[in-house]
């Protein structure tokens, strides 16, 4: 008997951790922590702290985690609509508003004084300006009212980037603003891609997406435009800010390759779902890519293979 209600207790402590865990969105949190590790190796010319990097990524995690509870605190409404959504831990009940919010600014907090004390105060700044950012200019202001508003509100997803910059150098550079601008050019073909396959779901609770509004046509052609000054952006890391080399250059070419390539597709057959799929999942993989081919780009052991595989050519020739 006292067996049965102790796994009984234990196993409602587990779905309560669950439940509070899926308010943190957390399949996307792993993403935005490579875009704030490409940046930090690139920052630190290969050679990153590990500690730093630890400090860094937890702050980095708690504070997307709680950009995303309140987000689900406040569009609880509309989650409560949404096929895709119905199941969060507020509309179906599981959680409290009161204790979601609570937990958020407990998350904040912590993330705050994480990055403030073992990284510096910029960071912890632009970290926490992600936060208001986020909740304050796309969720309150611009979701709800504008077609537009994940083009301005993906400022809040590359801001991770200026957080692993700043927490190298103390500063923003070129570079750093560079890297967030990648980050917020891919947002609207990564977005609009998926939009594209959910707009029903979207239409159905008002939320003014770029394809409810203006329909397919007009987002594919946005989609495409966005994926050209992506892959142009990420070429101007190499030439003319010098801040990443050969490899990444390949790697950046190859991968902006695909990506135009599927966009193309898509802005040839605007109304296939199944192409729409295909250009949103390789978002995913292209942003992870291209980071971590600044990561392993900046490394020494990289730098060494490079000149001595020219040294050799050099040799030969
Ligand atoms: C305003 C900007 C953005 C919007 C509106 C947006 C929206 C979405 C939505 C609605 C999903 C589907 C997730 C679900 O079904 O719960 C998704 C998936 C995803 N997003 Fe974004 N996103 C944005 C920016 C970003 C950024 C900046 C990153 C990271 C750098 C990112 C990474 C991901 C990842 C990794 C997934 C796949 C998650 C999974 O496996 O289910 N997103 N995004
Ligand atoms: C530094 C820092 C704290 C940055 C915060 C960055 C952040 C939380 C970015 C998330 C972007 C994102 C996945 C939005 C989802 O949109 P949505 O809320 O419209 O998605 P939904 O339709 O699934 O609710």
């Amino acid at each position: 008997m006292i067996e049965t209600n102790v796994s009984r207790h234990h196993e409602t402590f587990l779905q309560v951790i669950q439940s509070y865990y899926q308010l943190t969105k957390p399949r996307i949190i792993p993403l935005l922590l490579i875009t704030t590790a490409g940046s930090m190796w690139i920052a630190a010319k290969g050679e990153v702290d590990p500690l730093l990097l630890l400090v860094t990524l937890t702050g980095g995690t708690l504070a997307a985690a709680s950009a995303q509870t309140i987000n689900c605190v406040y569009d609880r409404d509309i989650d409560y609509d949404m096929e895709r959504t119905r199941h969060r831990p507020i509309p179906s009940g599981k959680v409290q508003p009161r204790d979601a919010l609570i937990f958020a600014i407990a998350l904040a907090t912590i993330s705050f004084t994480l990055l403030a004390v073992f990284a510096n105060l910029l960071a912890a700044l632009l970290a926490f300006s992600g936060i208001v950012f986020y909740i304050l200019v796309y969720t309150h202001w611009l979701k709800r009212h504008t077609p537009q508003n994940i083009v301005v509100g993906g400022a809040a997803g590359a801001i991770p980037a200026l957080v692993g910059w700043a927490a190298v150098t103390g500063t923003l550079s070129w570079s750093a603003w560079l890297i967030f601008a990648i980050v917020f050019l891919w947002t609207p073909p990564h977005f609009w891609a998926l939009a594209l396959m959910i707009k029903d779901d979207y239409a159905k609770v008002g939320i003014p997406m770029l394809p409810v509004i203006e329909g397919t046509t007009a987002t594919v052609k946005q989609i495409w435009y966005y994926t050209l000054v992506t892959v142009f952006a990420t070429v101007l890391l190499v030439y003319p800010l010098g801040a990443s080399g050969i490899l990444y250059a390949a790697i950046a070419l190859i991968l902006g390759g695909l990506f135009i390539h599927k966009s193309w597709r898509l802005l040839q057959n605007p109304e296939d779902r199944a192409v729409a799929k295909e250009l949103f999942l390789f978002s995913i993989s292209y942003m992870m890519l291209l980071c971590l081919g600044m990561v392993v780009d900046s490394l020494p052991v990289t730098h060494n293979l490079i000149s001595a595989v020219s040294n050799h050519l050099h040799f030969i020739g």
